[in-house]
């Protein structure tokens, strides 16, 4: 386990442990407040809160890009952590597997980028340029990029925030089969509750600069917006983020001009 506070130790339990984080940009104010929080091995963790909450402030703080940034604190994290973004990120004067193995040193890269994209939708598309696929599909070489490196920890910021409503709910069930082959713990950072919800093991809510809610999400693996209790969840977690469920208005609307 990495920690960026300086030292090296060795704690396979959690797979995130993080201890009063402050992070501040300027004088006015810190963006993480005294943060304190776990991740189990392989446990799926959403991360919701207003825009500006600090939310991408805490997963750049956990894969280690905040460097140069005022704060303290303590982080944990496993060695093997990827990353993605709304942005696929692929270089576009690299083709796709070259992308998808880059940095990768071991003898057998190409096989196992190869198997990634295989794992993503994209088996035969090693040699195809990043300017060739949609943007769902880069999306899909940047999950093969991560999970190429079997990441103990995936982090997540917004990876679906730039697609289609369909493609997003094609990539929802790609990353769940993913990540219950591969297993890595999840932080994803997502404005979408209902994406918190359906892929989540838990989803917490940032205010203030530290979790101020943290909700377990017991709905099985089948979960439909029908199901009253994923309602009730939605509305709970809307109303931490100051956010009124009108969800079902229209219904109850109709409902009563029929009554
Ligand atoms: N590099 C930076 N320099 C100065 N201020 C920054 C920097 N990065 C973030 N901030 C500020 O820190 C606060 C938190 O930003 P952050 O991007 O973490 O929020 P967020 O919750 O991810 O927001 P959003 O949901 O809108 O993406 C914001 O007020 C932002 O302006």
């Amino acid at each position: 386990m990495a920690s960026h506070t300086g030292e090296l130790t060795t704690q396979p339990d959690p797979a995130v442990r993080v201890e009063a984080l402050h992070r501040s940009f300027n004088e006015a104010g810190g963006v993480l407040n005294g943060l304190d929080l776990e991740i189990a091995p392989g446990e799926f963790v959403a991360l919701l809160g207003r825009s500006g909450s600090g939310k991408s402030t805490l997963l750049r703080a956990l894969a280690g890009l905040d460097r140069g940034v005022a704060g303290h604190g303590r982080i944990e994290v496993p060695d093997k952590v990827s990353v993605v973004f709304q942005d696929s990120r692929l270089l576009p004067w690299k083709r796709l597997l070259d992308n998808v193995t880059l940095g990768l040193r071991a003898g057998d890269a190409a096989e196992r980028g190869s198997q990634a994209l295989e794992e993503v939708g994209l088996a035969g598309r090693e040699r195809a340029w990043p300017h060739e696929l949609s943007g769902g599909e880069q999306q899909r070489a940047s999950l093969a990029r991560s999970l190429v490196r079997d990441p103990e920890l995936l982090l997540a910021d917004e990876p679906f925030g730039a697609l289609d409503a369909l493609t997003r709910i094609r990539m929802h069930t790609l990353l769940r089969k993913l990540c219950e082959v591969h297993q890595p713990a999840v932080l994803l950072v997502t404005h979408d509750v209902d994406e918190a919800i359906v892929l989540a093991d838990r989803v917490i809510v940032l205010d203030g600069g530290v979790v101020r809610h943290d909700a377990r999400i017991d709905l099985g693996t089948r979960r439909s917006q029908a199901d009253p209790a994923f309602a009730r969840l939605r509305a709970e977690l809307l109303h931490e983020l100051g956010v009124e469920d009108d969800h079902d208005a229209a219904p109850r609307r109709v409902a009563r001009a029929a009554s």
